[in-house]
């Protein structure tokens, strides 16, 4: 099953609830790390990606500061969007800095089973030693299926194993919105 096989149930965010809930995170994270030096982000490909170039210019805005954004590319082999195949892949790291010492927030835009979160964790350990790392989500819609939290949700959003969470950005999808997905019976 694919989304096409799925439809709209509801919006969660529109495109100003999304700009409202980065703009937060991007506060708490400047807050939570008393400014931010040594502060790094790296976004989960695809949809993290263009989150965390979003955080970076607030941040910027906020701070005058530009913190560095790398790049994960992490793929789930999916047979569907409501069940998990086998483990994540990471295909590719873009981190053009040096990981050991910094902050690193990772960035991603759905937090689920918490299984691609854990493959990135692994593909940072092997980059270097970061003093720690945190996660930032646009949306945590739970089912975590290891022992794994965000530091920083732009919304919990209750969901059931069958529904979606469809994040649309305007980088790749030519529209800004949050939608739950549900099987079209
Ligand atoms: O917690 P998990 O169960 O691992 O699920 C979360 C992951 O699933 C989504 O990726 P998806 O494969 O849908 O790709 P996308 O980023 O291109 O939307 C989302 O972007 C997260 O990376
Ligand atoms: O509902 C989900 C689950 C994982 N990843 C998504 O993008 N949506």
């Amino acid at each position: 099953m694919n989304e096409r096989d799925m439809k709209e149930k509801a919006q969660i965010l529109d495109d100003k609830g999304m700009r409202r809930a980065m703009v937060r995170i991007a506060h708490e994270i400047i807050e939570r790390n008393k400014g931010v030096e040594n502060v790094a982000l790296i976004g989960v490909r695809r949809r993290g990606v263009p989150l965390a170039q979003r955080l970076a210019q607030y941040i910027n805005e906020i701070e005058g500061t530009s913190v560095p954004v790398g790049i994960l590319d992490i793929t789930l082999y999916r047979d569907d969007l409501t069940t998990l195949a086998n483990q994540p892949q990471v295909h590719q790291t873009e981190v053009s800095f040096s990981v050991t010492g910094k902050k690193i927030v990772l960035v991603d835009d759905v937090l689920y089973t918490g299984r691609t979160v854990r493959a990135a964790l692994d593909a940072i350990m092997d980059l270097g030693r970061p003093e720690l790392v945190q996660l930032a989500v646009l949306i945590d819609r739970g089912h975590r299926e290891i022992p794994i939290r965000a530091d920083y949700v732009g919304k919990n959003v209750p969901t059931s194993r069958k529904e979606v969470i469809s994040v649309r950005l305007k980088e790749i999808d030519q529209e800004e919105r949050v939608v739950i997905l549900e099987i079209n019976e």
